[in-house]
């Protein structure tokens, strides 16, 4: 089984492209979906953010209140870094349990879509592949400030908070560009998987191969053994 580490920047498409790799059938761990898991009331991770951050970060049914939160973690990087400290190792742990919930089901490899990928560097050596959907600075903009709601110096203050899409290219071994159309995401996407389907086949072939030429080794070692006796 291997891993594929997907990752881009906020509101680049990692969502667009990671709903196409679900219809043909990938399995895909989101990190935001878990992220939100970890934090639920009565978890360690809910404990602790509010102990940090105080009462007034919670909504009245005792959930965090998320456009709160983010308010202060994307304007204040120490509060950040306090933040990630709390909930990276728990959204790690889970991540980790599903690989093997997914390893079990039988699953060959498996999509890790990890928005932070390229600013955790550490985490790319377990992955045989990453891939960064990219999206121009522009579009990237302009897509953020319509989902999220934002005005152009708040979506641009959360841009910042992460490496420049620019600098993720030179990391990344695959890259789908999302700067046009869907149609052109889609296609692109359509090539990836048909590229880690055919790395599938490449390495059930080396272990073919690799059995094939031990055993082989085999025979002529008990040949020779035979003659020289
Ligand atoms: C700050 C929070 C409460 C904002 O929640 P909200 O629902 O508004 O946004 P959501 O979780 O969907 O995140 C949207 C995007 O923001 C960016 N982002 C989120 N957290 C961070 C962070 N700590 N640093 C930089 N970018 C971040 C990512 O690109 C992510 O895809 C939330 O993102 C959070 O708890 N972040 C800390 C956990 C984390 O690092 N998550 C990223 C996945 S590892
Ligand atoms: N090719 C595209 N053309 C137009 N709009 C797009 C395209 N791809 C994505 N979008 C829109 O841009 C926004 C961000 O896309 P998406 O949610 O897939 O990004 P994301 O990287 O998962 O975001 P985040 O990390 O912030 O959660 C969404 O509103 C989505 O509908």
């Amino acid at each position: 089984m291997f891993l594929v580490g997907l990752s881009g920047g906020i509101a680049s498409g990692k969502s667009t492209v990671v709903a196409v790799l679900r219809e043909l059938g990938c399995a895909v761990i989101d990190a935001d979906v878990i992220a939100r898991q970890v934090v639920q009331p009565h978890s360690k991770a809910h404990q602790q953010i509010l102990q940090h951050f105080g009462p007034e970060i919670l909504l009245e049914n005792g959930e965090i209140n998320r456009e709160a939160l983010g308010s202060i973690i994307f304007s204040q990087p120490e509060k950040r870094r306090l933040l990630n400290s709390i909930t990276h190792p728990e959204i790690l742990k889970e991540m980790l349990k599903q690989v093997l919930k997914y390893f079990v089901l039988g699953y060959r490899y498996v999509i890790l879509d990890i928005p932070l990928l390229f600013e955790t560097r550490g985490l790319t050596r377990f992955m045989k592949y990453t891939v960064l959907v990219y999206c121009d600075p522009p579009a990237q903009l302009a897509r953020l400030m319509k989902r999220s709601g934002l005005g152009a110096a708040e979506a641009e203050a959360r841009i910042s908070c992460q490496l420049p899409l620019e600098e993720k290219l030179r990391w990344a071994t695959h890259v789908i560009d999302n700067s046009g159309d869907w149609e052109s995401t889609r296609r692109q996407v359509l090539q990836l998987h048909t590229r880690l389907e055919d790395s599938l086949h490449f390495l059930w072939a080396r272990l073919a191969l690799g059995t094939a030429a031990a055993g082989l080794g085999g025979l002529l070692f008990l040949l020779i053994r035979h003659f020289i006796s």
